[in-house]
């Protein structure tokens, strides 16, 4: 049984950079000791996560991240997407979700969470994005809905040692997310007003920062999210069809 340490986040944290530094390489030495399983991957025992060697990362990682507000339409292109690229679909929301359907250790808390429209801690979104990347054949993966807070950006890039290629941000009006959220008829708990309320909060004092970080460093593609489906993929295609001989 793998232990978990209680949270990731002081781990992570920006503000203690050297820390981390020494952190990861404790780890590394650490790590050698736990070798399972993928072939040049490491997996660490005493956290439950894999730490990717360089090669591995360069034959195994192309990725694109989608970002926007709740209703955006980011699953929806995201369909469009993989049916015309390729990808391998990675909505952290279902991967949720679906954790909570399973009824694991921390299917309650993270019902809890979206229901409240807030965050799940970084080690459990990324551990089951994680698992995912590690099951998958298709090593392109399109990440949806991820990273939520610069939190969960620093994890990710930590845990995994590499940043998005692309990123796509959905630009849409509120009242537009609002409505295209109270009508989406999918059962969902986070899809009721009071709910909705509490993640364009979360989403705008968090998920933008993130956003901001990709556009200074000019990876972020800013998508217009009115329109017909149609019209929204006319803006996405391009962006996928120029990085088209790396994917
Ligand atoms: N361009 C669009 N115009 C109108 N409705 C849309 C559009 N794109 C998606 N929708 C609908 O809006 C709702 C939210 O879309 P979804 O893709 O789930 O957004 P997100 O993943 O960003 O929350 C869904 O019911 C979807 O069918
Ligand atoms: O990385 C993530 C992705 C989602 N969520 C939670 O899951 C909910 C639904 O996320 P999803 O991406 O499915 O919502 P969407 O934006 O597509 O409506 C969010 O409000 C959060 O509470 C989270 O905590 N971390
Ligand atoms: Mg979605």
């Amino acid at each position: 049984m793998w232990r978990r340490v209680s949270s990731l986040t002081q781990f992570v944290s920006p503000t203690k950079s050297s820390s981390i530094l020494n952190q990861v390489s404790l780890i590394h030495v650490y790590a050698c000791t736990f070798l399972y399983g993928f072939d040049s991957s490491i997996y660490i025992e005493d956290l439950g996560i894999i730490h990717y060697t360089d090669t591995q990362l360069a034959k195994f990682f192309f990725f694109h991240v989608l970002s926007g507000g709740p209703g955006s339409g980011k699953g929806t292109q995201c369909e469009k997407i993989v049916e015309t690229f390729g990808f391998k679909h990675l909505s952290a929301g279902d991967l949720l979700r679906r954790e909570i359907d399973s009824k694991s250790e921390y299917g309650s808390m993270i019902l809890n969470t979206i229901k409240d429209g807030r965050i799940v801690p970084s080690e459990v979104t990324i551990k089951l994005i994680q698992k995912e990347m590690e099951s998958s054949d298709n090593k392109k993966f399109l990440i949806d809905g991820f990273p939520r807070c610069e939190e969960n950006r620093v994890a990710f890039e930590q845990i995994i040692g590499a940043e998005p290629n692309i990123v796509l941000f959905f630009d849409c009006p509120v009242e537009e997310m609002v409505k295209r959220v109270l009508n989406r008829n999918q059962g969902r708990v986070d899809d009721n007003m009071d709910t909705i309320k509490k993640r364009l909060k979360v989403f705008e004092a968090l998920n933008l920062p993130v956003v901001n970080y990709y556009a200074e460093k000019g990876k972020l593609h800013k998508i217009c999210a009115l329109g017909t489906e149609d019209e929204i993929f006319e803006q996405v295609w391009p962006v996928f069809a120029a990085c088209k001989q790396v994917i």
